[in-house]
């Protein structure tokens, strides 16, 4: 009996931005989570690549809320990768740190009421972080993309990807939209997840 493919590269088209024209590529695990990576120019070759592996973020990404820093993080990742003219956004259908939008608004309620980013997934039953960086991997694999300088401030993602098998070459710090509303977040993030800000 053959295995299926933990994840499927299912088609890509272009994706004209404000930064210029992307690649979207679309990958299903075998669960049926859907995925999507962009890349931006030619991402082949030993050179390390600018990589963002970007958890989805409802909120934040599309909604224009200050609770997080991700809506701000989404657009300076894409504004890095063009600027130096080649790399690839990974954006990871892991919404809440995996915990889905549902349970993040659950988490958030908690959190209007005093409780931190990690107490409130905690009371809801949750680790603090449910993600899993591992499908990175293989979809970097299949973008044929092997060593990468990765923007982030997360201590794990590095972790992951060196686990995995990933180059990491550099960490580049991704540090930016800190407001009177994320504030708190972001230092819990520091104090408690080990982000590096
Ligand atoms: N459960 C929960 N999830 C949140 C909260 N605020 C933001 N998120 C989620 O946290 C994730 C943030 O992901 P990333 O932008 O990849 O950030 P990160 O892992 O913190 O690290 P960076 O690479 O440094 O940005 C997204 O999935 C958001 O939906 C919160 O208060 N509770
Ligand atoms: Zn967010």
């Amino acid at each position: 009996m053959s295995v299926p493919p933990s994840l499927r590269h299912i088609a890509s088209c272009k994706l004209p931005t404000p930064w210029g024209e992307f690649t979207m590529h679309g990958f299903e695990e075998a669960s049926g989570q859907e995925h999507v990576a962009l890349t931006f120019g030619d991402v082949s070759g030993d050179a390390p690549v600018l990589v963002r592996l970007h958890s989805e973020c409802l909120t934040g990404d599309a909604l224009f809320s200050l609770r997080c820093d991700c809506g701000f993080q989404l657009e300076a990742a894409l504004d890095a990768i063009a600027e130096v003219g080649r790399g690839a956004l990974l954006y990871l259908r892991q919404e809440g740190r995996g915990i889905g939008l549902i349970n993040k608004i659950r988490a958030y309620k908690l959190q209007d009421a005093g409780a931190d980013t990690v107490e409130a997934n905690e009371r809801l039953g949750f680790p603090a972080d449910m993600r899993d960086f591992t499908v990175a991997r293989d979809m970097l694999a299949s973008l044929g993309i092997a060593r990468v300088r990765v923007m982030t401030n997360n201590p794990r993602k590095v972790a992951t990807l060196q686990k995995v098998g990933i180059e990491v070459a550099e960490r580049v710090p991704l540090k930016v939209g800190r407001n009177s509303h994320n504030d708190a977040y972001l230092n819990t993030k520091a104090a408690k997840l080990g982000h590096l800000f």
